[in-house]
């Protein structure tokens, strides 16, 4: 019998609860997570077993997710070098950031506790665990950054979550951190800045944002994400995302001179080239 303690059970975390008891591993599921409304749910729901505590219960454990914002994720794996864990407990994470986890995670391989990075690239905007669902990840991108853990540990994390068919990417950390900084995080900054700008700007205009078509709403859906995560995330991935806001304001400059210069050529360009990439995406996403 597999135990996994999930730290965390808001979207993405009681979203992996709930996959991973639709999975043939059918785990026992031990949950922490301050919130009671949270907690409370989710046990009345059969999606956790037992509403624990992190370091009281970790012990018992035989894979742990960490599934809470950033910040706390790199609290945490500080914490559980501090207690008694199984000798052949997987640790893992769900953050969206993966240089500063893993640096931090490295005192918990100095004690043999085996650790493995990872990111599912699938979610949404709402938050807590009401929102979460079992087929949130279907057919999603799944990053691993490999640390100290074993093959077993990972076919077994994987087992669990086998109901998802996931597409597991393995990746360094850097590299993940620059590659999502570009498809996720430098997105969001710019999702909040439209939504943020416009607001300012038509703040004495009667009618206003409200008169917003699909496309304001679609390209800013994201912003209506959780603040407290979307800080913990520019923190912990600063600098990659600092690096790409400054190629995207001279890409954004090259674009208002062409559009100031009336250069019918460049701006065509500039559109079509996006609606070709953008209409591959959609093409990709429906065969896989
Ligand atoms: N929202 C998304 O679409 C995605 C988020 N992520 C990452 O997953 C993690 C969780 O994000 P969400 O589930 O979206 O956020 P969420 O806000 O829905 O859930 C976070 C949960 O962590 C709990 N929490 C806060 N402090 C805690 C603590 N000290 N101990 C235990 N639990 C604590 C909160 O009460 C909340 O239930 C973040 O690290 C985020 O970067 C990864 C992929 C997608
Ligand atoms: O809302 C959306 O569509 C997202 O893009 C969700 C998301 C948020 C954070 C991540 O690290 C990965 C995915």
């Amino acid at each position: 019998m597999t135990t996994v303690l999930i730290s965390g059970l808001g979207l993405i975390g009681s979203s992996i609860a709930r996959i991973m008891k639709k999975s043939d591993v059918q785990p026992t599921i031990l949950g922490d997570d301050p919130n009671d409304d949270t907690g409370q749910f989710l046990l009345g729901q059969g999606i956790i077993d037992e509403r624990v505590t992190l370091l009281k219960a970790a012990s018992r454990a035989d894979i742990i997710v960490l599934a809470g914002p950033v910040s706390v994720i790199i609290k945490q794996l500080a914490q559980l070098t501090t207690v008694e864990l199984k000798q052949n407990v997987l640790v893992t994470d769900v953050g969206s950031t993966k240089m500063q986890v893993m640096a931090t995670a490295k005192r918990l391989q100095k004690r043999q506790i085996a650790f493995m990075g990872g990111h599912p690239m699938a979610g949404s905007h709402k938050t807590g665990g009401r929102a979460g669902r079992e087929d949130l990840f279907d057919h999603a991108t799944y990053f691993i950054v490999d640390g100290s853990q074993t093959p077993a540990q990972t076919a077994q994390f994987k087992a669990c979550l086998k109901p998802a068919q996931l597409r597991w990417v393995n990746v360094s950390a850097e590299a993940h951190d620059g590659l999502v900084s570009e498809i996720s995080h430098v997105p969001h900054v710019l999702a909040a800045n439209l939504v943020n700008t416009a607001d300012h700007q038509l703040k004495h205009d009667a009618v206003g944002l409200s008169a917003a078509a699909g496309g304001f709403k679609s390209a800013t859906r994201i912003a209506g994400a959780d603040p407290t995560m979307w800080t913990a995330i520019m923190l912990s991935n600063s600098e990659a995302i600092s690096d790409q806001l400054t190629t995207y304001m001279a890409q954004l400059k090259e674009i208002q001179s062409a559009i100031e210069a009336h250069d019918a050529d460049k701006i065509y360009q500039f559109f079509e080239h996006a609606k070709t990439v953008r209409e591959r995406l959609d093409q990709e996403g429906e065969t896989q």
